[in-house]
């Protein structure tokens, strides 16, 4: 069912001195920041040939991201995205297989416009997984 990498995302305090490191020390193709307050994060985008990185932010009181940062104050990886072809599809497997879908099940659009849905952690090897339908 899972497809291609999208995207790992690196939660981090300060998005400016994350990202200048990308830039100056790795070379890489860095974006501006981009707030997506539906998410409670901003973003900045990595782009590499064959995947992307995402460094968040965490943005307003109720990001998801807070408790993480608090816990990791140096930045650590927080998530990894795979593409799906049928976001609905995956999420009524995942439901019937007993994985904890996030947020009620209800896909939200993610930060390349296209719909998103998370899934717990403790179902997952301790990590946190993004499905994009691609
Ligand atoms: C827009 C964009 C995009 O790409 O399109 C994005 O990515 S937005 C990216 C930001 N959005 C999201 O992350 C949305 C989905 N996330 C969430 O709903 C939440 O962050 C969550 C439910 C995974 C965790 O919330 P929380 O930290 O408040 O909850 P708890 O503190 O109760 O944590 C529950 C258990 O999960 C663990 N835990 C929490 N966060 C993570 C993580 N990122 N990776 C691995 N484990 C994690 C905790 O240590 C704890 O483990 P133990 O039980 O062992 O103590
Ligand atoms: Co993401």
């Amino acid at each position: 069912m899972i497809g291609r990498l999208n995207h790992v995302a690196i939660a981090v305090k300060e998005l400016a001195p994350a990202a200048a490191q990308y830039r100056n020390a790795l070379g890489a193709k860095v974006s501006e920041p981009e707030p997506l307050p539906d998410h409670g994060v901003t973003v900045v985008f990595i782009t590499l040939d064959n995947a992307k990185i995402e460094l968040l932010e965490p943005l307003g009181e109720a990001s998801p991201i807070a408790d993480f940062v608090a816990r990791n104050p140096k930045g650590a990886i927080h998530h990894i995205c795979y593409e799906v072809d049928d976001i609905v599809a995956a999420r009524d497997r995942l439901h019937a297989s007993g994985a904890r879908v996030l947020g009620g099940g209800e896909p939200k659009i993610g930060a390349h416009g296209k719909p998103v849905l998370f899934l717990h952690p403790g179902d997952f090897s301790g990590t946190l997984i993004e499905l994009e339908q691609a």
